[in-house]
């Protein structure tokens, strides 16, 4: 068990190439934000859009679309009712379900959509109420992505793995990984005030940042949009998920240096600077 460094962001996120265009920095898909929790998958759009993808689309209900183009007109937007998502799924390079969808009939078929849609190509991040539904049926897992990335907090991982938030070791937790998807295309985001990263051949690797400024809701849909844009333009490496976690909380420290509260939103707008920090630095 190691600490994540600094490095990986020297590492991950580099100087942008003068003859490059959008098409390079990867298309990413968010699913998600029921009537009652719009704020999730507007968060976790900013965050992806401040994190450097290329060309983002919000499938959300119609009710989100003012508030998430006022702030975010440079998503794209589809309602998530539109039968036309299953053909947009397939044009994804990266897809993040779940902040804000809820637990409805609905969201378990857009699940469902999102599972028989997806190919070997893409990076699917599951997130939120996606794991909450894996958690009631496993059979909704994606396993035929090139690679899945979840990010539950030790609650959703209680429901997804069974294992109570008292016992889950690494052991266990990898264990559970490897039952969960045998081709072992899969990486763990088990978010905590320690939030550890387990890679698909058992690494685990430690988050030493993040503060308790950033236990507000929203945070974790930020996570989920920043490693969904991150993935979009740098590849699904292990090291660029680690990047993403780190560049999370090292935000996260900054607003809190000053800030009692970690407003999600801070996170997202500090982002473009720190990546351009470390875009130098490699
Ligand atoms: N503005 C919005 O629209 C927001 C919508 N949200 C959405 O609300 C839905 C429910 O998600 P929630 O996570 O709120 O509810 P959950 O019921 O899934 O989880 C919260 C519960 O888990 C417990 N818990 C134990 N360990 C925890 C840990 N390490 N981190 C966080 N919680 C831990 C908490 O005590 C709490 O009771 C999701 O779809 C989510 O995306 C939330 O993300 C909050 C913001
Ligand atoms: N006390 C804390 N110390 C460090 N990080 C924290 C703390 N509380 C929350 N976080 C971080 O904030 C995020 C919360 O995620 P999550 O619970 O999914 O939030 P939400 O669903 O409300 O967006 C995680 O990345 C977690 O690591
Ligand atoms: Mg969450």
């Amino acid at each position: 068990m190691t600490d994540i460094s600094e490095d990986v962001l020297k590492q991950v996120i580099t100087v942008r190439k003068s003859d490059s265009h959008k098409g390079n920095y990867g298309r990413i898909l968010l699913i998600g934000g029921s009537e009652n929790y719009g704020g999730a998958i507007i968060m976790a759009t900013e965050a992806a859009l401040n994190a450097g993808a290329g060309l983002i689309a919000t499938a959300t209900h119609s009710i989100n679309l003012t508030a998430l183009h006022a702030r975010d007109p440079e998503a794209m937007y589809i309602d998530y009712r539109d039968p036309k998502l299953a053909d947009l799924i397939k044009k994804m390079d990266v897809v993040v379900c779940g902040p804000g969808l809820g637990m409805s009939d609905f969201a378990k078929r857009i699940l469902l959509m999102l599972k028989n849609n997806t190919n070997e190509k893409q990076i699917i991040v599951l997130d939120a109420s996606a794991l909450d539904l894996i958690g009631e049926d496993h059979s909704l897992l994606p396993l035929n992505a090139g690679h899945i990335i979840m990010t539950p907090h030790q609650m959703e991982w209680q429901r997804v793995s069974q294992i109570k938030i008292p016992y889950q070791t690494d052991a266990a937790n990898i264990e559970a990984l490897a039952s969960l998807c045998p081709k072992k295309n899969i990486t763990l985001v088990l978010k905590s005030n320690h939030t550890h990263v387990y890679s698909e051949n058992g690494e685990v690797m430690v988050n030493p940042l993040g503060n308790p400024g950033m236990a507000t809701g929203g945070s974790g849909d930020t996570l989920s949009g920043i490693i969904g844009g991150f993935c979009a333009q740098f590849g699904a490496k292990f090291e660029t998920i680690l990047a993403a976690v780190y560049i999370h909380s090292l935000a996260g420290d900054i607003i809190y240096q000053t800030n009692y509260v970690v407003k999600p939103t801070q996170i997202s707008k500090l982002l473009p600077q720190i990546m351009k920090k470390y875009s130098s630095l490699n």
